[in-house]
């Protein structure tokens, strides 16, 4: 195997804990020695071990005199755990390959110090791109204490969310919608709006035939009108926090918060989406799955408040003036003030295409 061989193996574990290792990074670790690979590890949840404490475990002796290949930097400060930069140097690991750097002004480059002045070869670099791109979440949120947000739907051909009569039941097929709780295991919130609530009646948990994490259910309800006898509310199946408005009955808020229950009352009588993804950040929700309906849908793109949207598209035409649009709100009043995005990714899934997008980089 070559150099990449190995980093890709790293980032190919780093991946697969996609979604448990929040607030922290996705980090995936190979050791090689002498052609052998003799310690592999990742950084499966926060608080545990990091990837190279698990690679270094592996290897054992064989670590001595062995190239390590990691797909972040190494940290080199005092967490949760002993930094990962001391344990390579007490390893007697001969060469580091880096992926890509520490985002963390703090902490950039600390680590590669330690190692050089251990006498340690160190190279980056090394599939950077890839890396980078893996851990877009974790470099968003150190950046702007802010969730990465990715708004999901799912449309017919022509666009619609629901039929006109509210109908949407259901647009794309079951394997899409088994994607749809792999992204829900992968984010630590999920977000929806009243209407949603009302319509549906929701739980928004993951049900995946393996298991899976349950995402923070977040609801926007600007008056508190959410019925009390909503999943959300009554399933206990995860925390829900909803964010509602100045004037919403206080009766009603005291009334429905329990341990599993939180209302936040913010002081506008518009719920701003920024000042409820400051809150989400404070409580160090790395990522948040926006699943709609239509005007939560254009809240998010007219703030320009998100960083990727993947829209399952079925072959199917809902048609009709008064059916639900995907993105509501006034639009665009011209082409040329459409919200630009680039493509990043489509594909089949079941008999829909997936399709993932993100804002124009400038
Ligand atoms: N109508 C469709 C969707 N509808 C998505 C709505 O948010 C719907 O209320 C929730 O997905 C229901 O959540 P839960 O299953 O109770 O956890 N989503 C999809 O992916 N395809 C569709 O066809």
């Amino acid at each position: 195997m070559q150099e990449e061989e190995y980093m890709k193996l790293a980032l190919s574990m780093a991946i697969a804990a996609k979604g448990q290792t929040s607030p922290n990074p996705l980090v995936g670790v190979v050791i090689v020695k002498d052609g052998f690979i003799v310690g592999t590890g990742a950084h499966f949840k926060a608080g545990t071990p990091h990837a190279e404490i698990h690679a270094i475990q592996a290897a054992g002796e064989q670590a001595f005199g062995a190239d390590i290949f990691v797909t972040l930097e190494p940290c080199s400060h005092f967490g949760q755990t002993a930094p990962c930069a001391d344990a390579i140097i007490q390893a007697g690991i001969k060469r580091v390959y880096i992926a890509s750097l520490d985002p963390n002004p703090l902490v950039a480059g600390k680590g590669i110090k330690k190692l050089r002045k251990a006498g340690i070869e160190v190279e980056t670099g090394l599939l950077e791109k890839e890396a980078v791109e893996l851990n877009q979440p974790f470099f968003h949120f150190i950046k702007n204490k802010q969730p990465f947000v990715t708004i999901k739907a799912a449309t017919s051909l022509d666009g619609k969310i629901a039929a006109a009569t509210g109908d949407s039941k259901w647009i794309t097929s079951p394997e899409s919608r088994r994607d749809v709780h792999q992204l829900r295991h992968e984010h630590d919130a999920i977000l929806v709006g009243i209407h949603t609530i009302i319509q549906d009646n929701p739980r928004l948990t993951t049900r995946l035939p393996q298991g899976g994490k349950n995402p923070i259910r977040i609801i926007l309800d600007t008056h508190l009108r959410i019925p009390l006898e909503a999943n959300v509310l009554t399933d206990q199946a995860v925390k829900t926090i909803i964010y509602t408005g100045k004037d919403a009955d206080s009766d009603k808020m005291r009334k429905i918060s329990n341990e599993f229950v939180e209302v936040v009352q913010l002081v506008s009588n518009v719920i701003s989406i920024e000042d409820v993804l400051k809150d989400l950040g404070d409580r160090n929700i790395m990522t948040l799955l926006v699943e709609g309906g239509s005007e939560i849908h254009a809240s998010f793109i007219e703030e320009n408040a998100f960083q990727q949207l993947i829209f399952y598209m079925a072959p199917k035409i809902i048609g009709g003036k008064q059916a639900i649009p995907c993105v509501g709100g006034s639009g665009a009043q011209l082409v040329e003030q459409a919200n630009e995005l680039e493509f990043i990714d489509v594909n089949q899934v079941g008999s829909d295409i997936k399709i993932a997008a993100r804002p124009r980089r400038k």
